[in-house]
């Protein structure tokens, strides 16, 4: 194993982010959280194919006699629905899951946010272990315990904060990754550089082509960074009370985008690439940094093959009215997560809707 890092929230079950190739074949660490004797399996049509049997099977001899099942999805952000969230439900129900039951989210941050939100609900709360398969959820979805679906309306707009019992990274599914969905996950990877570590965007400009040609020490150190960076935010503002809602840097924009573009254009990651951008453009235009830090972190995410400009064709009218419906906004408005520069993000009240537009073009 490469990497342990620890979830310990104040008055929450602590719980081990274990980062290291194999991890899908370790039996006793993936049993070790859970109670009882039914498991489901969530995982999705281009992940199970490659993980799912080899999974029930590590979680069989580890488990004799235990009752395990397995639910696929479509995959892709279309599948984060009410829907397919009452699918895994009767899926549990179908089962006969009890109270002890285990969901094994296997697969990117839409299985993990679904299958999450499923634990969350099922029985009031059963446990959750979230396997990894994608860059991105390695990085951020696994982590923290927001779960969700998407409505038409927006972005993870229903959804419960629901920490996982265990994360387990197996960073070699990442061999079979297809290169577009890497360099999407890379984009949550550069956030936190940008919004808490300068000199973490130092080390990722340098070490770019050895990530983008997944050199196993250099993503080992930028998972394991990460996770460590969410870790610490989550730990301070488990429910995004406060600071936690900087890891939102991008994603007001972003989430407008895939909004907007239903759920069928730009990936997660590549939208929030997009907002990251505009967030610091906006944070130059206001005032607060320096356009050249824009044009850094612009640079940076174009190195990773990420778009940094809206997608030709969408309304910035209608981004602006997506906008509005974003969870930091409350009775007084929109709140953005904005920067003084590389390193330096902050929340930002008042924003004048002209401005956005602005950067909307
Ligand atoms: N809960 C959180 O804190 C949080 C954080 C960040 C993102 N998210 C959510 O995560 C989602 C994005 O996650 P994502 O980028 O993983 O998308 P995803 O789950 O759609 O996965 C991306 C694609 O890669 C495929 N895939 C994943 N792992 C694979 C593997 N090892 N081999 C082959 N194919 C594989 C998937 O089937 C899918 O087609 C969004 O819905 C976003 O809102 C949540
Ligand atoms: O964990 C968080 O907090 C984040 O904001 C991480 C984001 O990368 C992630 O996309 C999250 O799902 C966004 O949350 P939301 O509350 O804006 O829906
Ligand atoms: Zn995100």
């Amino acid at each position: 194993m490469t990497a342990t890092v620890v979830v310990d929230v104040d008055g929450g079950a602590p719980y081990r982010i274990d980062i290291g190739a194999g991890l899908l074949g370790d039996g006793a660490r993936l049993t070790g959280r859970w109670r009882g004797r039914h498991a489901l399996i969530v995982s999705d049509a281009h992940v199970a194919p490659h993980y799912a049997e080899a999974l029930a099977a590590t979680l069989r001899d580890a488990r004799p006699g235990a009752r395990i099942a397995t639910h696929v999805i479509e995959a892709g952000e279309a599948s984060k629905t009410l829907a397919n969230f009452s699918g895994v439900i009767d899926a549990l129900a179908t089962h006969g899951a009890t109270r002890d039951a285990c969901v094994y989210a296997l697969g990117g941050g839409v299985v993990g946010d679904l299958a999450g939100f499923a634990a969350a609900c099922w029985m009031r709360g059963i446990d959750c272990v979230q396997l990894p398969t994608s860059l991105l959820a390695m990085v951020d979805s696994s982590v923290g315990g927001k779960t969700a679906v998407d409505i038409p309306a927006g972005k993870n707009l229903v959804g419960a904060f629901h920490p996982p019992r265990a994360v387990l990274i197996d960073t070699a599914t990442l061999a079979t990754l297809p290169p577009r969905e890497l360099r999407a996950g890379l984009a949550e990877v550069v956030k936190y550089g940008a919004i808490f570590d300068a000199a973490f965007l130092d080390w990722l400009e340098a070490n770019a082509d050895a990530l983008l040609a997944l050199d196993d020490a250099a993503i080992a150190y930028a998972i394991a960074a990460s996770c460590r960076h969410k870790a610490a935010v989550v730990e301070r503002d488990p429910f995004e009370h406060g600071e936690r809602a900087l890891l939102n840097f991008g994603h007001t924009f972003g989430h407008a985008i895939e909004a907007e573009q239903g759920f069928g254009g730009l990936v997660h990651g590549e939208a929030v690439a997009v907002g990251m951008v505009l967030a610091a453009r906006l944070s130059a235009r206001l005032g607060l940094a320096a356009e050249v830090d824009a044009m850094r972190l612009s640079r940076l995410l174009e190195r990773f093959g990420l778009p940094v400009a809206l997608p030709a064709g969408l309304d910035a009218d209608a981004l602006l009215a997506r906008m509005q419906l974003d969870k930091k906004a409350d009775a007084r408005g929109l709140r953005l997560v904005l920067w003084d520069g590389i390193g330096r993000a902050r929340i930002v009240a008042g924003v004048a809707a002209a401005d956005i537009r602005a950067v909307l073009g």
